[in-house]
C-alpha cells in the first residue's frame, strides 16, 4: 500500500494537550497528533520521550486507521477495565465510580515514590469495592526485579488477581518469576515486552507470559497486530495508550477483530482525561465501550490545542519520523 504524502497528513494534522484527571505514569497532560484520513479520524500519540525510530510503528497505524479499510469487527461493545493509577487507598472508590458497571479494574503498582505497603493497600480497597465477583489486575509495568516481584505476589495473594502485568522487565526474568509463582497460579501478562520488544513475538516464543496486551499504536496498527495475536496463540487483552477517543476507537476496532476476546480490555481510559476532543467520547457504559469512529468536535480542537511551541514540535516529529516509514 502507497503511504499518504506528507503533505496530505501535514493538512488535517491537529495536536491537542488534554489534561489527565489524576497523574498518570509520571504526566499530568496527554499530547496526541489527530489527522483526517480518507476512512476517517486517526492518531498518533507515541510519548513524547519516544525516539524517532520507536515513534515509526505509531504512525504506520496511524496511516493505517485513517486511509485504509479495516478488518470486519466481529463485535459492536466492548467490554473494559477501570484503571487505578498509583492512587492513595482512600481515592480508589472514586476512582472506580467513574467505571459503571466494569466488573475487572487493573491496579497500578511498583510506581517510583510509593511502597509495596501502599500496593497492598490500593489493591484491598479495589477487593474491598468489587467484592468477590470482581478481577484485579495489576501492573508493574517492568518495575520489579525477580525477587521483589516474587514477595509482591506473595504479599498480592490473598486478594485474588487475574494477572500480574509485565512484573519485571526482561523476558529472561519473566520467565524465572513464572517459575516461582506457578505454584500459586497466578498468570503473567507481557505488556512492554511486546510493544516495545524488536521481536513482539519472543515473549510469546520463549514460554515467558499467560498472556499478551497488545496496543495496536506500537504495533503498528490494527492489521499488524491481529497477525502478532494470531501468531503469538496466547489469549490477549486490547489495551490502550490513553489516548484521545480516536485513538481509542483505533484499540475499539483491534478489539472488534480478535476472534476470541476472553479478558476484558484496558481500553476504558477515556475516563481518565478530563477533557477530549469530542462531545461523544468512547464513554464506559454498562462496563463496555462502542466500537465506531470519533470525529473530533472542531470547538474542543480549538478549546484543547497545543501552544503553537508544542504544535511545532509535533509537526517536526511527524517530518523525523515520516521518514523512518
Ligand atoms: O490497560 C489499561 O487499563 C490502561 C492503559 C495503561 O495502563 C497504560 C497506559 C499508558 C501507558 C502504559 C500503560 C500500560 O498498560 O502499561
Ligand atoms: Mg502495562
Amino acid at each position: 500500500m502507497p503511504l499518504p504524502p506528507l503533505v496530505e497528513l501535514l493538512s488535517s494534522a491537529r495536536v491537542v494537550a488534554l489534561p489527565l484527571r489524576t497523574r498518570f505514569r509520571g504526566i499530568e497532560v496527554r499530547e496526541a497528533m489527530l489527522f483526517e484520513g480518507p476512512a476517517g479520524w486517526t492518531e498518533f500519540s507515541p510519548f513524547v520521550e519516544y525516539d524517532d525510530a520507536e515513534a515509526a510503528s505509531w504512525l504506520s497505524a496511524a496511516i493505517d486507521f485513517g486511509w485504509r479499510e479495516l478488518p470486519v469487527p466481529l463485535r459492536t461493545r466492548i467490554p473494559v477495565n477501570a484503571t487505578i493509577p498509583g492512587v492513595a487507598a482512600d481515592e480508589v472508590a472514586g476512582i472506580l465510580a467513574r467505571y459503571p458497571g466494569c466488573r475487572t479494574a487493573k491496579v497500578k503498582v511498583a510506581g517510583g515514590d510509593v511502597s509495596l505497603t501502599d500496593d497492598v493497600a490500593r489493591v484491598a480497597a479495589v477487593r474491598e469495592a468489587l467484592g468477590p465477583e470482581g478481577r484485579i489486575r495489576v501492573d508493574a509495568n517492568g518495575n520489579w526485579n525477580v525477587d521483589e516481584a516474587e514477595h509482591a505476589a506473595h504479599a498480592l495473594e490473598p486478594f485474588d488477581l487475574e494477572y500480574i502485568e509485565q512484573p519485571c522487565a526482561t523476558v529472561e526474568e519473566l520467565v524465572e518469576l513464572r517459575r516461582r509463582v506457578r505454584y500459586m497460579s497466578i498468570p503473567v501478562a507481557a505488556d512492554e515486552s511486546v510493544r516495545r520488544a524488536e521481536d513482539p513475538l519472543a515473549v510469546a516464543e520463549a514460554g515467558a507470559a499467560d498472556l499478551l496486551v497488545i496496543k495496536a499504536q506500537p504495533l503498528g496498527g490494527i492489521k499488524t497486530a491481529l497477525q502478532i495475536v494470531g501468531r503469538a496463540g496466547l489469549p490477549v487483552v486490547v489495551s490502550s495508550a490513553i489516548d484521545t477517543s480516536v485513538g481509542l476507537s483505533m484499540g475499539a476496532f483491534l478489539a472488534a477483530s480478535i476472534p476470541e476476546l476472553e479478558y476484558d480490555c484496558g481500553l476504558g481510559t477515556a475516563e481518565l482525561l478530563a477533557a477530549d476532543v469530542t462531545t461523544e467520547p468512547l464513554s464506559v457504559t454498562d462496563g463496555a465501550i462502542d466500537v465506531r469512529r470519533v470525529v473530533p468536535d472542531a470547538a474542543l480542537l480549538d478549546q484543547h490545542a497545543a501552544s503553537p511551541e508544542r504544535r511545532d514540535w509535533w509537526l517536526a516529529r511527524l517530518k523525523a519520523v515520516y521518514a523512518y516509514l
